[in-house]
């Protein structure tokens, strides 16, 4: 798969403080990636970097095999980013059809207007006269100006309403479906959950994991298989299926901790026990999160090999 940023031994230090510390990966083309971390763990620094606003202190970064800056990259990503300014004195309608202009193959204009999600009245307004929110969708359109193969995306849903939200990803994800490689940083670990193939866990501005979400929960979290407790079931004869780590009784169910919840399943049924009310229990992304980032630095190494 072609890979269009490299990270190769990324560092950033601001005076005294490293806001990252010698971080390497690389991003694919096509992938939908979340970059994940508690605060101050070094994500905004690092897609500031990617995207060639501000320069490593050491280290090499390419985007589609240049320099983030190069002027061929310009055309080809888009980037909405946490501070929102908008342009004095121009319509919604004018900052869009401006932003179209920068480009060769802008995205259609009624397209971006759609993404908006803003009413007839409010395209005429002034963009800075927009709401919070309302500005958080504007420039999310005008990320999307260019019809970008590369888009950034800088907290995105901040101040975002449930409806524009849902909008937001639904779009992200149709982007994504395209062929459009796209990065965010959030501190929304489920919608990182709902929305990524793969997260990238920061901490004190290391990759501490990278993986699946659902690699990510599985092996920092335990899976269960549970079901309705009953009469006829012997734990102790749960406790001899393979896979099965522990048999746990708790509030009326019977809980089954494995790794292998598939396995398990099926030795349920094939065993014939009866069983009601089943339910498939995987850890949640939160419980990683915090399991993760509780550990910090010394937990870098084993992890990411697991992971
Ligand atoms: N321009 C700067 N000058 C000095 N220090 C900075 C600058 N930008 C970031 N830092 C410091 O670098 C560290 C990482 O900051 P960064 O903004 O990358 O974190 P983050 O993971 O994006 O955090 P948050 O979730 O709070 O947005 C922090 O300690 C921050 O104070």
């Amino acid at each position: 798969m072609e890979i269009v940023i490299s990270l190769n031994q990324i560092t950033k230090q601001f005076k005294k403080q490293t806001a990252v510390n010698n971080i390497s990966t690389v991003i694919h083309k096509g992938e939908l990636v979340a970059i994940l971390g508690p605060n101050g763990a070094g994500k905004s620094t690092t897609l500031l970097m990617m995207l060639g606003l501000i320069e490593p202190t050491n280290g090499e970064i390419t985007l589609m095999g240049d320099h983030p800056k190069h002027k061929r990259n310009r055309e080809r990503i888009g980037a909405m980013l946490q501070e929102v300014s908008m342009i004095d004195a121009l319509t919604v309608m004018e900052v869009i059809q401006l932003f179209r202009s920068y480009y060769p193959q802008p995205m259609a204009f009624e397209q971006l207007i759609s993404i908006t999600g803003l009413q007839e009245e409010d395209l005429k307004k002034r963009a800075d006269k927009l709401s919070g929110g309302q500005k958080r969708r504007l420039s999310f359109a005008l990320a999307l100006a260019g019809d970008p193969e590369i888009i950034f995306f800088d907290e995105p849903t901040v101040g975002m309403d449930t409806s524009a939200r849902r909008n937001f990803w639904r779009t992200v994800e149709e982007m994504n479906k395209k062929g459009k490689t796209v990065i965010f940083t959030t501190h929304y670990l489920q919608e990182a959950d709902d929305v990524a193939k793969r997260i990238i866990l920061f901490n004190q501005g290391k990759i501490i994991a990278d993986g699946a979400p659902i690699d990510i929960k599985r092996k920092l979290t335990a899976s269960s298989v549970s079901f309705a407790a009953n009469d006829f079931i012997s734990l102790e004869m749960l406790a001899t299926i393979a896979y099965v780590m522990k048999v746990v009784e708790k509030d009326g169910r019977v809980f089954l901790e494995t790794d292998h919840t598939d396995e398990v399943l099926e030795e349920i049924f094939a065993r014939k026990i009866k069983v009601k009310d089943i339910n498939i229990h995987h850890g949640r992304l939160d419980e990683a999160f915090e399991q993760l980032t509780r550990r910090g630095g010394e937990f870098v190494e084993s992890s990411l090999d697991a992971v």
